[in-house]
């Protein structure tokens, strides 16, 4: 905990009239304290609930090239997040209490974000037996969240088991869905792009008909199920369905999938395929529409950093997955426009509440732990993959001038953020 008081001068608390906040031993504390304190003018900042994602891959353990948890933790703190969930396709994968501790150990050291594991929910990721939940749960790591991220649970057996299991200490299983059968060979989606192209289909059908098997699966075992990356109209419906029954299911779409289109793959640029992949315009008008609602209940980055090797290559032998942590809040204010409270309630405080992370997701006032972000919204910039804070450099945004700039971040009142640098 830092020792300094801050005292953030004229900020705009999710676009309210300007205040003061006082920041001291890791709380919003009252204004009348302020003898002494660190002036922060913040004159034209809006002030929101530290960022949580619920989707990051931090490649560490195994491929350190590509990102590690401090690398990955710094991009996440510049980004404005204080809390990422560490999905657990690593090598060897999480699916043990060791190596989600491990993990939970190097969030800890490098003290960027809260880095909070996500445990497997199947051996390796390979879909035939289920993890040690349990150990994972009750390890110091405390797993709540399990996901074979990567991969689907597509057993319909072993997901019923994995619900079931869960369910004792309120877990969540959150599913990368994606009917494998459907999906054989696929490079992008399938429709009237890819059949101009060439290349191998991943049609809509494939995540929409398993999150219908799950969201059934969900209500009769009455556990919570989480679906990953939603990504098209069609799922869209099938979540409207599933709230309306009443089944407890909650779902993320990713920026670039409110952003980008299948067009994109036009230009062979392997830093536009991703899993699932870029969708059409009608896709994603409605996965703007469904996370205004709220069918779509958050933005999650599914931040994927890749090597130079795995990326520029040709299209067909090149990972998919694209980096998000640093330019997920702008492409959100691009998207959403300057609707702060619900720019805060879909990237912070519903994705704290479901990942049960009960430090984050507070609104900056007094009281409250001093874990928030500072963002200039008038502030315009220019990507430039060089400048990343993370190992890899697949951003699909480069060269891209997007709105709205982070400009401080605080967990438990230390500052991960100043004047728009990394403390640390
Ligand atoms: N989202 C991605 O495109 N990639 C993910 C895993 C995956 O979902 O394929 C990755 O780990 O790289």
């Amino acid at each position: 905990m830092s020792s300094t008081t801050y005292l953030i001068k004229g900020v705009s608390v999710l676009g309210a009239e300007p205040t003061d906040l006082l920041v001291r031993d890791g709380l919003i504390a009252p204004e009348s304290e302020a003898r002494g304190a660190q002036v922060i003018d913040a004159d034209g900042l809006v002030a929101l609930p530290g960022l949580v994602d619920l989707h990051t891959h931090l490649r560490e353990p195994g491929r350190e090239d590509a990102e590690t948890v401090e690398s990955g933790s710094r991009a996440a703190a510049l980004g404005g997040y204080t809390a990422v969930c560490a999905m657990a396709n690593t090598s060897p994968v999480a699916d043990t209490a060791g190596v989600v501790e491990q993990v939970w150990r190097l969030g800890r050291e490098a003290g960027l974000v809260d880095v909070q594991p996500i445990g497997a929910v199947t051996v390796g990721l390979a879909g035939q037996h289920l993890a040690e939940l349990g150990a994972m749960a009750t390890s110091a790591a405390k797993v709540r969240i399990f996901s074979d991220d990567g991969h689907c649970v597509s057993d319909p057996r072993l997901m019923r088991r994995a619900l079931e299991y869960v369910k004792a200490f309120d877990g969540v299983i959150a599913q990368h869905a994606e009917e494998p059968r459907l999906t054989e060979g696929a490079q992008m989606h399938e429709g009237e792009v890819s059949a101009r192209l060439g290349l191998t289909g991943w049609p809509a059908v494939a995540e929409e008909a398993i999150i219908a098997r799950d969201a059934l699966l969900a209500e009769h075992v009455g556990a919570r199920l989480h679906v990953c990356h939603v990504s098209t109209a069609g799922s869209v419906d099938v979540l409207r369905q599933a709230k309306a029954a009443g089944v407890r299911v909650t779902a993320e779409v990713t920026p670039h999938h409110l952003l980008l289109t299948d067009e994109r793959a036009t230009s062979y640029d392997p830093v536009f395929k991703v899993n699932p992949p870029l969708r059409t315009q009608n896709d994603v008008a409605a996965l703007r529409q469904a996370l205004a609602e709220g069918l779509i209940d958050i933005v999650a980055t599914d931040h994927a950093p890749h090597a130079v090797e795995d990326k520029e290559c040709e299209w067909g032998y090149a990972r998919p997955g694209m980096l998000g942590l640093e330019t997920a809040l702008s492409i959100v204010l691009d998207v959403l426009g300057p609707d702060w409270p619900l720019i805060a309630e879909r990237m912070s405080r519903t994705p704290a509440r479901i990942a049960g992370l009960t430090d984050h997701g507070h609104l900056p006032a007094a009281g409250a732990p001093a874990t928030f972000t500072l963002v200039d919204p008038a502030a315009r910039w220019q990507v430039d993959p060089t400048a990343s804070a993370s190992r890899s450099r697949n951003t699909p945004y480069a060269g891209m001038t997007l709105p709205g700039r982070v400009v401080a971040t605080f967990l438990r009142g230390e500052p991960t953020v100043l004047d728009g640098k990394a403390t640390k």
